[in-house]
């Protein structure tokens, strides 16, 4: 193993009109398959060099035991490392994992809040805002998921997933600046189809009027929820794109990719 790659995280360095790309394999995928699957997610960074200008930030976040070899894999690459979860402290806190060992692994960003662990582990407000904290405190990017569980007026989805933010951050909007969200519907995450084009631009739209009242209308805001290639030029004012299956073919990773590569600045 690149020793180099477990010195410091990859931090998140960024325009102001960053947009990202990026990738869960949740528990899709075994060990072997997990790094079969990232080598060839490298070669699709590998072949688009215009990624090293670093306006479209690509990060991929493999389960926790992948972490070690997949920061050699990317080591060198634009690929931003990544973590599913992450407990809030160090000590005696069995089967959870420090943020620090986080940052001496090289990862740069870690999921926080995914609609799969508020419902299937119970974490709560009180619990993502506790995990916010250790990350931004060991120097890693919050992934904060926020969504709202069923389809409803995009108002209103808008204002559920304000609330979620300032609960995660407990109204500290100064530590909400660290943060990247990803949107996440929960009732578009795991569908054959995401949610629709117009939906999530007018949830997000709504979202940074709210945001802009406290100085944030810049945060980056991702969309994720069967995403896949096609839906980012069809988005209004999103930051990007958080995939999970569709990009189990590294290839379709590669076409969203190109998709915000295309983007216009300022969008
Ligand atoms: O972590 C990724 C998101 O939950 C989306 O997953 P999905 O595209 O498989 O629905």
């Amino acid at each position: 193993m690149d020793a180099t790659a477990l010195t410091s995280p990859a931090s998140l360095c960024t325009f102001p009109d960053s947009l990202y790309v990026g990738v869960s394999t949740k528990m899709y995928m075994g060990y072997a398959r997990s790094l079969e699957w990232l080598e060839q997610l490298v070669a699709e960074v590998d072949a688009r060099p215009a990624l090293a200008a670093g306006r479209v930030v690509p990060f991929v976040i493999p389960s926790f035991p992948v972490l070690p070899a997949a920061a050699a894999l990317v080591a060198g690459s634009p690929l931003v490392l990544g973590a599913q979860n992450c407990g809030w402290a160090d000590g005696p806190w069995t089967g959870e994992v420090a943020p620090s060992m986080l940052a001496e692994l090289g990862v740069g960003l870690v999921e926080i809040g995914h609609a799969e662990r508020r419902r299937h582990f119970a974490e709560d407000d009180a619990v993502v805002a506790l995990k916010v904290g250790a990350a931004v405190g060991s120097g890693i990017t919050p992934l904060l998921c926020v969504g709202e569980a069923e389809a409803c007026a995009p108002e209103a989805a808008a204002e559920f997933v304000f609330h979620q933010i300032k609960a995660a951050v407990s109204g500290d909007w100064a530590m909400a600046a660290r943060l990247v969200i990803a949107y996440e519907p929960v009732w578009a995450i795991g569908a054959p189809e995401p949610a629709s084009a117009q939906y999530v631009s007018m949830v997000v739209g709504a979202l940074r009027d709210a945001l802009a009242q406290h100085g944030l209308s810049g945060l980056p805001v991702i969309y994720g929820g069967s995403a896949k290639p096609g839906l980012l030029p069809q988005l209004s004012g999103v930051s990007g794109l958080f995939l999970g299956r569709f990009a189990h073919d590294a290839a379709n990773f590669g076409r969203v990719l190109d998709e915000a590569m295309a983007q216009p600045t300022g969008c």
